[in-house]
């Protein structure tokens, strides 16, 4: 493979490029933008006065290749908000750079996004959250971030934010009490909670010991995504929310004889869809774009 530095400067041209692509293709211009985790791709059907495109179509947009990530983009608008939806994610675990798993979202930021909302299916590590529930993320451990494999190594492109940018506080609190505001309101204050996500590299699920030690380490739910796109959309500057759908607990007991597959995954994703949508429908209402207003809207 090209060296790190390499795949970054192929991105740093092809940013602008694919913006201005989509904007000679669509006259909506996204305020928020969503990107729909494992089985959460109906999210996009919500949106009205819908333009899509496949991935395939877009110059410089990698391949969704997993099942449940149909590969297309969506705009439209939601409840007043002008949106694009991603029907598939990337994923390291596919074999694109961190450069491309994350090009959507500073291709978004060129487009004038000024908020994220990631979606993910993961797997539970905590005793109180069980398959159908929802975790609002409230922060996250980069693993392979740790180690070196993130999407901002490599020469940093100032236009988009600083060499060292900070991480605390990269989940948006308002946002997030805002959601649990909603959960209540919608009446499933009982399936949502905040937590920690874990994302790990994959494409395999946990080992055992794996399991026992990102719960030894605090750890709620576990993933393999979600991580490289907040931190290139905290660089760039957007306001970020995050939900993970719990699809099966991670087995964490020599005794257990559960195993966790794909398969199982998409089928909570298809369970729960309408909740998701639900949520994420009455959270976007409730964001003021934009503005300094502060009353009941974030
Ligand atoms: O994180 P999303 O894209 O929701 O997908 C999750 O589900 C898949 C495994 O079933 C993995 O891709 C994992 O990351
Ligand atoms: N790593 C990981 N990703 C998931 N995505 C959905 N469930 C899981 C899981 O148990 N582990």
């Amino acid at each position: 493979d090209a060296p790190r530095d390499q795949i970054c400067l192929s991105c740093h041209d092809e940013y602008q490029k694919t913006a201005d692509w989509l904007m000679s293709q669509t006259k909506h211009r996204p305020q928020v933008a969503i990107i729909c985790g494992s089985g959460l791709g109906m999210l996009a059907d919500t949106l009205k006065c819908q333009d899509s495109f496949a991935y395939s179509d877009i110059p410089g947009f990698p391949q969704s290749t997993v099942q449940g990530h149909a590969g297309r983009l969506v705009f439209g608008e939601l409840k007043g908000k002008t949106c694009v939806c991603m029907q598939g994610r990337f994923h390291m675990y596919e074999g694109h750079s961190l450069c491309k798993t994350t090009f959507p979202v500073r291709v978004f930021k060129l487009m004038g996004v000024e908020t994220l909302i990631v979606t993910n299916a993961a797997g539970s590590l905590a005793d109180g959250l069980q398959p159908g529930d929802i975790m609002v993320i409230k922060d996250h451990v980069n693993f392979p971030g740790l180690v070196g494999l993130n999407p901002l190594c490599g020469p940093n492109d100032d236009k988009f934010g600083p060499r060292f940018p900070a991480m605390s506080g990269c989940y948006d609190k308002g946002l997030r009490c805002v959601a649990m505001e909603i959960a209540k309101q919608l009446g499933v204050a009982s399936l949502v909670q905040e937590g920690v996500y874990a994302m790990v590299g994959g494409p395999n699920f946990e080992s055992i010991a794996e399991a026992r030690l990102l719960h030894r380490l605090g750890v709620d739910a576990v993933g393999m995504s979600t991580a490289p796109e907040v931190v290139v959309a905290t660089h760039c500057g957007l306001r970020v929310f995050g939900l993970s759908l719990i699809t099966n607990k991670v087995v964490k007991s020599y005794e257990d004889s559960d195993s966790v597959n794909h398969e199982g995954v998409l089928e909570i994703g298809r369970l729960r869809s309408h909740t998701v949508q639900q949520l994420v429908t009455e959270l976007v209402s409730r964001m003021e774009i934009n503005n300094n207003n502060t009353n009941n809207a974030v």
